[in-house]
């Protein structure tokens, strides 16, 4: 398999934690990954409630729900913030399209 190729295996992880040392630390390594995505879904919570308040407001004042010179900003920073914080900053991008394309659906529906 070259390395751009994807592996496509797979592993139940849990089904090893008995037997297996590598498993086990892998198991409590998946006690913070789970932390850190209640923070993730806690903070999504908020911008999106953020974000709708926003559409409201753009709604009312006649505004379209895309604002692309803003988006560059953001993407701009957020990247820039990647980059000093040691994340590939394509991750931070895809996120920005994620949330700023759900927020503008958001806007369009509020709107409507
Ligand atoms: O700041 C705005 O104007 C928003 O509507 C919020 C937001 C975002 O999700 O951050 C969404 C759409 C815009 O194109 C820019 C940014």
């Amino acid at each position: 398999m070259s390395e751009h190729e994807t592996d496509t295996r797979e592993t139940v992880v849990d089904k090893y934690t008995a037997t297996n040392s590598f498993a086990a630390q892998i198991q409590q390594l998946r006690q913070s990954i789970d932390g850190i995505d209640t923070e993730i879904v806690k903070l999504l919570a908020r911008r999106f409630a953020i974000t709708d308040t926003v559409g409201q407001l753009k709604a009312q004042a006649g505004f379209a729900p895309a604002d692309p010179d803003r988006e560059h900003q953001q993407v701009a920073q957020l990247r820039a913030l990647a980059e000093q914080e040691g994340l590939d900053p394509m991750i931070v991008e895809q996120y920005h399209a994620l949330v700023a394309s759900v927020a503008k659906e958001r806007h369009a529906h509020i709107a409507h």
